[in-house]
């Protein structure tokens, strides 16, 4: 699947944005190495807080669902700059592959990508706190 279709994917997700606090609605497309899609919207709550992005729904539907081997994540939303991805977001997206494309867009449907890694250099990690048994 090409970028433009990934993103058209987001775009689509993007009007189910549950957004009434902010009216800023938010879609994410992710793509597997299988060949496997999901999506996600962002999903605002009463206390605020608990809002979740459109890039971690559509992480957490594809865990969910058995699959863990993203290969790019397209994103987009209502701004007229390019959508990126928020600190949390790409945390949770790099956890899984710090190769995969994140291809960011905007409402005029033009886009840019890198990858996760540059998006979030230096990065927390599991190897970096290692086995209970090891740290001793
Ligand atoms: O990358 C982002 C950044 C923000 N939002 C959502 C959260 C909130 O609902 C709204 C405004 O911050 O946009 C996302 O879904 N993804
Ligand atoms: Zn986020």
């Amino acid at each position: 699947m090409d970028d433009r279709s990934l993103l058209a994917l987001a775009e689509q997700a993007k009007e189910k944005a549950y957004a009434p606090y902010s009216q800023f609605r938010v879609g994410a497309a992710l793509l597997t190495e299988e060949g496997k899609l999901f999506t996600g919207c962002n999903v605002e709550n009463a206390s605020y807080s608990l809002t979740n992005c459109a890039e971690r729904t559509a992480v957490f539907s594809a865990v969910a669902a058995g699959c863990r081997n993203f290969s790019a994540l397209a994103v987009t939303s209502d701004a007229q700059t390019y959508t990126y991805p928020c600190g949390a977001c790409r945390q949770v997206l790099i956890e899984f592959n710090p190769d995969m494309k994140i291809i960011m867009g905007n409402i005029n449907g033009e886009f840019i990508v890198r990858t996760a890694a540059d998006l979030l250099p230096l990065y927390f990690h599991g190897d970096t706190f290692g086995k209970p048994e090891e740290r001793k």
